[in-house]
């Protein structure tokens, strides 16, 4: 039996770093494959990893909705005819809705494979921001979690740490939550929340019932006839159609902020969806690459840390570039090694690391300046 773990998380959270702590300090001894879903064309964290010594699998895709049940499905299955692994630890992208990838195993109906655990990673100190600004996905990942893993604990006030905690159980009133640092846990202790079982079993029973709720919705509602005919697996999107009108009546503040903040009301899907099902209907329903964009590139220009530190500051200043969420990269460095390098807003890290084939980075934001970033790292 293979266990599936999904490690959801919205930009920057720390999804990468949980993973590689816990392939050090809890998976000891097993097979493990790790299916990485990128947003955006440039992948990173395959570089980040490359150390870790497991199989990675990534798959680069703007819209995780649409592309991810065909090619995930793909993946996963080479991945267990392959390795037949122990473990498979899937990273959704950081925009990816986690109701949509546990949908997108669960509709796999694989036999030997259990899922066996969905967590959010959280950043502790951007909670309610991020709440605000970019609801729709960040509340999926916190509502569907059975464990929310909050990171940066150690850098806030207790007060700010409860106020979190409280907004993440109006949300999910089951999950395990994490507060405490990680560097003072070990990572069995962090597993053994994350496999917490009454919240696994009380999450996938929601699921259910939410599946079961837009089941009997659909056929009581007349005006839903684009809607009727898109159960999960009937749509080779795979996105939960019927979900949409759950987010809507029960979510439909954070929507309000969203819309509101940024003007995405016509940006609805207009048929470049694989499914052909006419997204304009999703009430409010957006994909990640309505909202996020990324720019990535290839390049062999060398830097300094310092510059690249400046680099990265700069991309705080929002009128410039954007809402820049999230930046990483692997570049050659002034010397003869490689740079590595992270960035959330307010936060930077550079540090020295393993060559990569060629220097990439990527950037994602809303409404990104593309040119702008173009001067800035090009
Ligand atoms: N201080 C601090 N930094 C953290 C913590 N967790 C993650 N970081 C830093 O945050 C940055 C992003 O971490 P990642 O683990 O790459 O985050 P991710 O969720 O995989 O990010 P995406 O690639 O956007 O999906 C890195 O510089 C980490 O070192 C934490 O608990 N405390």
């Amino acid at each position: 039996m293979t266990k599936i773990d999904i490690f959801s998380g919205f930009l920057g959270a720390g999804k990468t770093t949980l993973i590689k702590k816990l392939i050090k300090e809890a998976f000891a001894g097993e097979k493990l494959v790790l299916i990485e879903n990128e947003f955006g064309e440039i992948a990173i964290d395959g570089g980040f990893l490359q150390d870790s010594g497991i199989e990675i699998t990534e798959m680069n895709s703007g819209c995780i909705c649409c592309s991810l049940v065909g090619d995930f499905g793909e993946a996963l299955k080479k991945v267990l005819d392959q390795f037949h692994p122990d473990r498979i630890l899937i990273e959704p992208s950081g925009v990816g809705k986690l109701s949509d990838v546990i949908r997108a195993v669960q509709n796999l109906h694989m036999e030997d494979v259990s899922l066996n655990s969905f967590t959010a990673v959280a950043d502790a100190g951007k909670c309610k921001m991020y709440m605000k600004n970019f609801g729709e996905f960040y509340n999926d990942q916190v509502e569907h979690a059975n464990s929310i893993i909050l990171s940066r604990t150690d850098g806030i006030s207790d007060q700010k740490l409860a106020a979190c905690v409280e907004l993440l159980r109006e949300h999910n009133s089951v999950a395990t939550i994490i507060t405490t640092p990680w560097d003072q846990l070990s990572g069995a202790q962090i597993l053994e929340a994350m496999e917490h079982k009454d919240t696994l079993e009380e999450e996938l029973r929601e699921l259910e019932e939410e599946a079961h709720h837009d089941h009997d919705h659909h056929h009581h509602d007349d005006h839903d006839h684009d809607h009727e005919h898109h159960h999960g697996e009937d749509c080779c999107c795979g996105h939960d159609h019927d979900h949409d009108h759950h987010d809507h009546d029960h979510h439909d503040h954070d929507h309000h902020d969203h819309d509101h903040d940024h003007h995405d009301h016509d940006h609805h899907h207009d048929g470049d969806c694989c499914c052909g099902h006419d997204h304009d209907h999703d009430h409010h329903h957006h994909h990640a690459d309505e909202v996020f964009t990324s720019w990535g590139v290839e390049t062999t220009r060398r830097f300094t840390k310092e510059e690249l530190e400046r680099a990265l500051e700069a991309l705080d200043d929002s009128e410039q570039y954007g809402t820049i969420l999230r930046a990483k990269g692997i570049v050659a460095g002034a010397g003869e090694g490689f740079l590595h390098f992270d960035y959330v807003p307010g936060e930077k890290n550079v540090r020295d690391g393993s060559a990569a084939v060629t220097g990439r980075l990527c950037v994602i934001g809303s409404h990104i300046n593309e040119e702008a970033l173009k001067k800035l790292f090009a």
